[in-house]
Parts: C-alpha cells; sequence; structure tokens
C-alpha cells in the first residue's frame, strides 16, 4: 500500500482534479490511500470567513461563503454530466452547515472556530475528488480524517495522540482497503477525544500523509508537487535551481526546518522512524524521477542548497541594569515568548544583550514591547531577510550578500544563516 498526497495546487480547477485521475491511472492494481488539501487558496479564503464571523461582519461573511460556493460549484459542473450526482446534495449540506455558524453564539474561542470552518476546506475537496475517481470507475472509498486522526485539543496547532490515531486508522482503513483499492482522506485536519475538529497547523496535509503511512505501515509516500522534486533553492525565487535526486531524512529534516516550504517540517519523522521512503514528484511530468528522501546519507553533500526567509524581523532584549544576559534572563525571556506563541527562527546573544528573528507576519510587535517593557530593553529592525545555506563555500556566501548589508551571521560546519536588508 502507497500513500499519496495532492497539495491544493494539484486540485486547484477540473482540469487538476482529472490529472489526479490521470496519475492514479499509473498505479492501478495498487492500493493507495490518498490524502487531499483544500483546493486551490480555499483555506486563505475560509480564514476570510472566520474573521467577518468574529467580527460579526454578516455581509463580509455571506459574500466570502458565496465566492467559495460559485469556486467549487463551478468545478463540479465541469466534472459531473449532471447536477443530479449526490455529490451535490453532500457540497450543498457542507456549505449550509457553513452558512449556519453565523446563526450560532457569538463565538468566544477564535482558534476553536477557526478549526470547525476553515477544516470544511478539505472536506469539500475530498467530497469532489472522490466522487469524481468513483465515477472515473475506481473503486474508491472517502473516509473522514476527522474520526481518525486524534488530537489533543490546542485548536489550530494540534497534537497527534499517536496510538489511538494509529488504532483508529488501522481498524478503519485496513477493513476498508478489502472493499476499494482507492482511499481518499483530507489533510491537515483531526479531531478531539470529545469530537470537536482540529487542525494541525497551515500546510499540514504533508504531516497527515506522513501519519497514515506511518500507521498503515505503507511502502513509501509520495507528495505530488508543481515543482519536479525537492531543490537546492525555492525556484520561485532563484534562477538555476538543482533536483536533489536522492537525500538523507536528516538532511531533509534540516532544509525543512529552515524554511523549505516544498514539505511540511513535521512529515518527516513519522517516515525516518519507520523507514518509510518519501518521493517528492511533479504532479505536471508524473513519470519523472522526482526526489527521493530515504536514510542513506551518502548523496547529501553534492549540492549547495539556499533558503530565503523574507519579511523578518530581528528584536533585541537588554537588561535594564546593564547586568550580563545569563542563563536567568534567558530563561525568562524564553517563558514570556512562548506565552505569547513567538517562534524564533534564529537567536543570538552577547554580554549584555539577546536578539532573536521572527517572522514579521507572525509577531505583533506591540505584544512584544508590552510583554517585556517592564524588565528589558527592546530595539527591533524589520524588513530583513534570512537566508540559509546548506554545504556552504565562500561563492555561495558572495553570490547571496551581494548589495546587501549584513547585520547578523551564523556558521557550523556545515550551514551559514545571514541576517541581511538591501543597501
Ligand atoms: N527547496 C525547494 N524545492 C522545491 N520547491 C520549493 C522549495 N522551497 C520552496 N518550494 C516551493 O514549494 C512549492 C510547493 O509546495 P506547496 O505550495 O506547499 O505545495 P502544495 O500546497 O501543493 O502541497 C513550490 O511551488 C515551490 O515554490
Ligand atoms: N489546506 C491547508 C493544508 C495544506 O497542507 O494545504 P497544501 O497542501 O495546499 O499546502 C493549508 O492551506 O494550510
Amino acid at each position: 500500500m502507497n500513500v499519496f498526497k495532492f497539495g491544493g495546487a494539484s486540485v486547484k480547477d477540473a482540469d487538476a482534479v482529472r490529472n489526479v485521475t490521470e496519475i492514479i491511472r499509473l498505479f492501478e492494481g495498487k492500493k493507495l490511500l490518498i490524502v487531499i488539501s483544500a483546493m486551490g487558496k480555499t483555506t486563505n479564503a475560509l480564514e476570510l470567513v472566520v474573521d467577518a464571523l468574529w467580527k460579526r461582519n454578516k455581509s463580509v461573511f455571506d459574500e466570502k461563503i458565496a465566492e467559495l460556493k460559485s469556486f467549487h460549484f463551478t468545478i463540479a459542473d465541469q466534472l459531473f454530466p449532471s447536477s443530479a450526482h449526490p455529490v451535490y446534495q453532500q457540497l450543498n449540506e457542507v456549505f449550509q452547515a457553513l452558512e449556519n455558524r453565523y446563526q450560532n453564539e457569538i463565538p468566544d474561542h477564535y482558534n476553536y472556530e477557526y478549526d470547525q470552518i476553515v477544516s470544511l476546506g478539505e472536506v469539500i475537496s475530498t467530497l469532489i475528488v472522490e466522487a469524481y475517481i468513483s465515477m472515473s470507475g475506481f473503486a474508491s472509498k472517502w473516509v473522514d480524517a476527522r474520526r481518525l486522526i486524534r488530537t489533543n485539543n490546542v485548536f489550530r496547532d494540534a497534537e497527534v495522540d499517536w496510538k489511538r490515531t494509529e488504532e483508529l486508522i488501522r481498524s478503519t482503513v485496513l477493513p476498508a482497503f478489502e472493499q476499494a483499492d482507492i482511499i481518499i482522506t483530507q489533510g491537515f485536519i483531526g479531531h478531539t477525544v470529545e469530537l470537536l475538529t482540529t487542525t494541525l497547523g497551515r500546510e499540514g496535509s504533508d504531516f497527515t500523509a506522513g501519519i497514515f503511512a506511518y500507521c498503515l505501515d505503507a511502502e513509501n509516500v509520495t507528495i505530488w508537487k508543481d515543482v519536479p522534486g525537492m531543490l537546492n533553492a525555492d525556484p520561485k525565487y532563484f534562477d538555476n535551481t538543482i533536483k536533489l535526486d536522492k537525500i538523507s531524512f536528516s538532511e531533509a529534516i534540516e532544509l525543512s526546518y529552515y524554511g523549505a516550504s516544498v514539505i511540511h517540517p513535521k512529515t518527516l519523522k513519522p517516515l525516518q522512524n519507520k523507514n518509510i521512503s518519501l518521493f517528492v514528484k511533479s504532479f505536471v511530468a508524473p513519470q519523472a524521477e522526482g526526489t527521493e528522501i530515504q536514510s542513506s546519507g551518502a548523496f547529501d553533500h553534492l549540492v549547495p542548497s539556499f533558503i530565503f526567509k523574507v519579511n523578518q524581523l530581528l528584536i533585541s532584549f537588554r537588561t535594564r541594569d546593564f547586568s550580563f544576559i545569563v542563563e536567568s534572563h534567558l530563561s525568562d525571556i524564553f517563558n514570556r515568548l512562548s506565552e505569547i506563541g513567538a517562534k524564533i527562527n534564529l537567536m543570538q546573544n552577547s554580554a549584555l544583550s539577546f536578539s532573536i528573528l521572527v517572522d514579521a507576519e507572525k509577531v505583533d510587535i506591540e505584544t512584544i514591547l508590552k510583554t517585556f517593557r517592564s524588565d528589558y530593553e527592546v530595539r527591533y529592525n524589520e524588513g530583513l531577510e534570512l537566508v540559509t545555506i546548506r554545504h556552504y563555500d565562500q561563492a555561495t556566501i558572495d553570490r547571496v550578500t551581494i548589495k546587501k548589508d549584513i547585520l547578523l551571521e551564523q556558521f557550523s560546519r556545515q550551514t551559514a544563516r545571514i541576517v541581511m536588508k538591501d543597501k
């Protein structure tokens, strides 16, 4: 049994859904567990629905839902010969449930409400794709990840209860494979012990594929992307990228941890733990080789890789009484950062100051100032870039720092990290 994952770009319109079906056809005779994300940019659109509900803005709420409805029904109209197909009834029910959320009491828990609404993107996409696959002649079955992936109740960033999830997945999916060759489920979503829907964090569908593969002891996993494989840099920002044909789990974890967004960083651990290879392949050229991520590190050092993070904020904390930054300050600073949910991309300290680099869009500087001002002097620089180079040399550093002012640098034997801004 193999696990496949198709992301938003690979199901963004009717042609894309037809293409998914053609890819599945290449694997006829195989049992496939297929994880699918919301179509195109649906998750972003649903975030706007949550926002409108939270602000009690009924006209924006209605308008955003109408756009989503039109987007999905247009795709359905292009895939199914008649509106009598049962999928229309299912889609209407999901949209009705979405609209009804406005009638509920005013939500008092944003993250909870977020998960109940945003999770519907994956429910809708899997209903459409499964119905189309089934209509195309495959023995397929839709299963609900909201009843299979058990998590804690940290809405929007839920943690998996592996033991219970494994029991639920095995007891549902293995019997289902006796009747179906293709099982379709949703990425990114799960449920609490009280059966409330949770999400695993943005872009978490890759991770869902890792969870199913782990629990089912899959032969391998393939995540189908709009790129030929894992490259040595994001082709959206870098010319002349090189495909990494074969790399180790540890190397891929390092790259995704530093921000190579082609794979969600949590995906690899469960696969490494059971030695299940992960292939990154192109849904545009499905027969091409792609990248294989596996246990051997023999090929890791062949190509320097570049990871860029833009819109970075460098924040420095200094003690007010000129005392050294020591362990007790660090512990205090980390506690306060953790309370406000700040995620650190890089950190460094000197005798009198401790600096962190964060994504500007994920941290509110006013909250930072409020949290620290009483005990620390806080300074910050906005509009910075962080470049990470794995397997660097001087030529690669020169290439990325041209016409840049460097604010901070860190080097280990394998990795260079440079915080910089335009001159
Ligand atoms: N090192 C890399 N190699 C390949 N793609 C990368 C890399 N770093 C970032 N990307 C970006 O990842 C994108 C694919 O990931 P993503 O958009 O999350 O896919 P999906 O949502 O369909 O699963 C590519 O379009 C590319 O711009
Ligand atoms: N739809 C969710 C989960 C996900 O992983 O999507 P994608 O596979 O398109 O990155 C999101 O956009 O965050």
